[in-house]
């Protein structure tokens, strides 16, 4: 396999804010990597740099085997990069727009109208951008980042703002950018984003990488307990432990009882016995927990 982005011990202070404090990471060929933090992190920080678009104070950055910086023509039709708070063209239409972006490199109309209908805008192609929704407008600006066909991607933040549908619908064209040999690099601070998209992830916050791993592998390594929740009034917190061995943190809200347990093929079986499985949900760790275990406090996007 080889490797896309090699960044080493990268650094940079704005003042006495260190925004990217010894950074160190590799990006394999074709890979989705996922760099996750909240606000004030140092995600983008850290990706303009990657991309060439900002120095850094010190270490080491190698993109497709090349310099990023100082900006370095050659790696331009190679990557494409979309940014946060889209600067559009004023007053062109979406079709106008991407035809504009592809000539710069090039690109005939062709192949812009296809990333047009890639994206699903074709229909909208004759509309300004300023009259495009939120998610109209992140579709086209990744169109545009991807207009040259580009053999690796840079996305921040690109579902930010976006309806839950809209998201979705996104996810589904990033994952299908990937699918056909893109590297893509995705700054996020939605967890489960993170989770569902990227093949490996890097958890980012005051600048540094706690940790980087396959979302699977950073859940696993928790060790976590299973969280089980019911529908309160059936039972109180004292039956929970009555009924079933091994539980742990009861809480009742009042509408809901959540407890954690490790063995909950014992529990489960025992509330079923009991038949108080009403309003039941089940839930592992997820991303969440592990930024708790690694920062010792709640994720707060
Ligand atoms: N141009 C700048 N001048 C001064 N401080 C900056 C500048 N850009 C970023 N910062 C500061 O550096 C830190 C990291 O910012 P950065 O934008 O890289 O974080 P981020 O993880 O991408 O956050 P967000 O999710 O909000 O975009 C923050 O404290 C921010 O206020």
């Amino acid at each position: 396999m080889s490797v896309s982005i090699r960044v080493t011990d990268v650094r940079k202070s704005y003042g006495d804010v260190r925004a990217v404090d010894g950074v160190s990471f590799e990006v394999n060929s074709g890979e989705f990597f996922g760099i996750l933090g909240p606000n004030g992190a140092g995600k983008t920080t850290t990706l303009e740099i990657v991309e060439g678009l900002r120095q850094s104070d010190t270490g080491g950055v190698e993109l497709l085997g090349e310099s990023p910086w100082p900006r370095n023509p050659k790696l331009l039709p190679r990557i494409g990069v979309q940014l946060q708070g889209t600067a559009f063209f004023e007053r062109l239409t979406a079709r106008e727009q991407l035809h504009t972006f592809g000539s710069l490199y090039g690109v005939g109309p062709k192949r812009a109208d296809e990333m047009l209908e890639l994206v699903g805008l074709t229909e909208k192609a004759g509309t300004r951008v300023e009259k495009l929704s939120g998610g109209q407008a992140q579709r086209l600006s990744i169109a545009c980042a991807l207009v040259h066909d580009p053999e690796l991607v840079f996305l921040d933040e690109p579902t930010a703002a976006l309806d839950p549908q809209a998201r979705r619908n996104l996810w589904d064209l990033l994952r299908a950018i990937n699918e056909t040999g893109r590297t893509v690099v995705l700054t996020t601070h939605y967890m489960d984003e993170a989770e569902l998209l990227c093949d490996r992830v890097a958890i980012m916050d005051h600048g540094k990488i706690l940790k980087i791993d396959t979302p699977a592998a950073l859940v696993r390594g928790l060790d976590a307990p299973t969280r089980i929740s019911v529908d309160s009034g059936n039972l109180s917190a004292a039956d929970v432990t009555r009924v079933a061995d091994g539980v742990a943190e009861v809480a009742d809200d009042g509408a809901i009882l959540t407890f954690t347990t490790r063995d909950p093929s014992t529990v489960l079986t025992a509330l079923a016995e009991a038949r108080v499985l009403n309003g039941l949900q089940v839930r592992g760790a997820t991303l969440e927990d592990v930024f708790l275990e690694l920062t010792g406090r709640e994720y707060r996007a």
